[in-house]
């Protein structure tokens, strides 16, 4: 089922949410994408306020995944993070890109426009829509009791 994606970063991750908007606009695994800022390179919106606006769309089930930059992107992990029922990580490589759905169905990839070169981003971006949790594997259990200690 192709995915309902949010976008959303700081002053700090505009310009490669731009780029990674652009490149996963018209993706064949991508229904639609809602970007909740910041809208321009100097927004003044602050990177806990943007991680949890989408974190909490995303927990209301009004979108399936988010993907956020920041400078590092480990800011709006960390935001995301803190909203019920998210899981959230930073991953620059791709073996973690993967493990992030796989191994712990995190719902919000999360990257440092200080960090990584836009055309990494991108390759890691298109290889992360084509990943899906399956619940039926060991890794279940793992998450289950991460919900479990969230009660
Ligand atoms: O994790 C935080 C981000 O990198 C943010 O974009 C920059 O935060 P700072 O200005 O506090 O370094």
């Amino acid at each position: 089922m192709a995915i309902r994606l949010i976008v959303g970063s700081d002053k700090a991750g505009y310009d490669l949410k731009e780029i990674l908007k652009g490149e996963l606009e018209g993706h064949e695994r991508v229904a639609c994408i809602t970007d909740v800022g910041v809208d321009d390179p100097e927004g003044s919106t602050s990177y806990p306020k943007v991680a949890i606006e989408a974190a909490e769309r995303v927990a209301r089930g009004e979108a399936d995944r988010a993907l956020l930059v920041c400078g590092t992107g480990i800011g709006v992990a960390i935001a995301a993070n803190k909203v019920a029922g998210i899981r959230a990580t930073v991953a620059h490589d791709s073996y973690s890109v993967e493990r992030s759905i796989l191994s712990n169905d995190c719902q919000i990839l999360t990257m440092g426009q200080r960090v990584i070169g836009p055309e990494l981003a991108k390759r890691l971006a298109k290889e992360w829509l084509t990943y899906t949790f399956d619940p039926s594997s060991h890794s279940q259990a793992n998450v289950d009791d991460i919900c479990a200690y969230e009660g």
